[in-house]
């Protein structure tokens, strides 16, 4: 692990109790800043009704520290719409923010597009399909952009279970996190190594600088705005927070096999524009750093990665083959 990411992980990564929720109102009626939560939406109404609903209830009715809840609907074929605008939601469809450019399918274009509906000085993005959702989520992310000027982009962090109808794998999930964006990044971009979860989809950031990022449109959105973040505003006003556990839907391996490519396309595009940010120069060693939760917080481990090859056997000189022995009296 570089010592940048090493001294990162000791200034800019925190817990939500960290920041009270009435230190976060006082930094908010001082900042003056507005905060906007946006919800992408595609096909969620299992799951979309609680989120908002535990939003408004404990972030805008209790107290004011979320100012605009938006959901997005990504052309859902369910009741999405209905349900999270019965929960409490302003309810918009992609097709209806900037009619003027046709829509594309995917994630990304939907976040995007929630820039031009809404107007928070602080925008957080919390993914529709999560259960047992903990308004914490978005207190914990939106904390720092309220405390701390020079924090522009938040992510949270959070044990991710891989729960399916049979079983409960405990840190199962993030599987396309752990197999190919950790990787990359770690490779190609190793200031972003200290990311506990560099894809999720809790993340909350200021819009001066969303304003100024390109967003992929499906994706690779999560990849190509850590990235892009930190080529624009350095590793320092990059932050994460953990949050405690994310419970959501979990899509099959051909999904995720996309959902992988896409992220891997992402990446190659911007390693071609050159935008291939390292501390130093190029590692002598590249490293693989993962996390695991322990008493102490998400605890970093990191392995060097085997880089050697041998050549094609026919490249070596040619070898004399060892003398045959033959036995002697006394072996037999
Ligand atoms: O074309 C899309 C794909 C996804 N989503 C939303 O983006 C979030 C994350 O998507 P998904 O759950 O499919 O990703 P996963 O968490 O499985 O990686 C969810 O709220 C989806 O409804 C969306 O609005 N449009
Ligand atoms: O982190 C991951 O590996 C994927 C898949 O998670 P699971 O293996 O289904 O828990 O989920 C994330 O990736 C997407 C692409 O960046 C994000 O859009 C999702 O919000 C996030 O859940």
């Amino acid at each position: 692990m570089l010592d940048e990411v090493a001294d990162w992980l000791r200034h800019r990564s925190w817990t939500a109790a960290d920041r009270s929720l009435p230190e976060l109102l006082a930094a908010k009626r001082a900042t003056g800043h507005s905060v906007s939560v946006v919800l992408p939406a595609l096909d969620e109404e299992a799951t979309v009704g609680g989120i908002v609903s535990a939003v408004r209830r404990d972030l805008m009715d209790a107290v004011p520290l979320v100012d605009e809840l938006v959901v997005v609907d990504s052309g859902s074929a369910d009741g999405t719409a209905r349900v999270a605008a019965e929960a409490g939601a302003r309810v918009v469809h992609r097709d209806a923010i900037l009619p003027a450019l046709p829509a594309l399918p995917g994630k990304g274009e939907v976040l995007w597009r929630s820039l031009l509906a809404t107007r928070g000085d602080i925008v957080c993005f919390v993914d529709a399909d999560l259960r047992e959702f903990d308004p914490a989520f978005v207190s914990g992310i939106v904390g720092p952009l309220l405390t701390e000027p020079g924090v522009a982009f938040v992510k949270a962090m959070y044990d991710r279970p891989l729960e399916t109808a049979d079983a409960v794998i405990p840190a199962g999930g993030g599987r396309v996190t752990e197999l190919v964006a950790r990787p990359l990044l770690n490779l190609y971009w190793p200031l972003l190594a200290g990311f506990v979860q560099p894809l999720g989809g809790e993340y909350a950031a200021r819009r001066s600088l969303l304003e100024r990022l390109p967003f992929p449109t499906g994706y690779g959105v999560e990849l190509g705005l850590l990235v892009d973040a930190l080529e624009l505003a350095g590793l320092d006003a990059l932050a994460q927070v953990d949050v405690g556990v994310r419970h959501h839907r979990h899509q099959d391996s051909q999904a995720l096999g996309r959902m992988a490519a896409a992220i891997q396309l992402t990446a190659l595009e911007r390693l071609s524009r050159g935008n291939r940010l390292k501390a130093a120069d190029d590692l002598a060693t590249p490293q693989l750093t993962q996390f695991t939760r322990t008493a102490a917080g998400f605890t970093p481990s990191t392995v060097d990665l085997p880089v050697s090859e041998r050549p094609p056997i026919v490249t070596l000189p040619t070898v004399t083959p060892p003398p045959n022995i033959t036995p002697t009296a006394k072996d037999v």
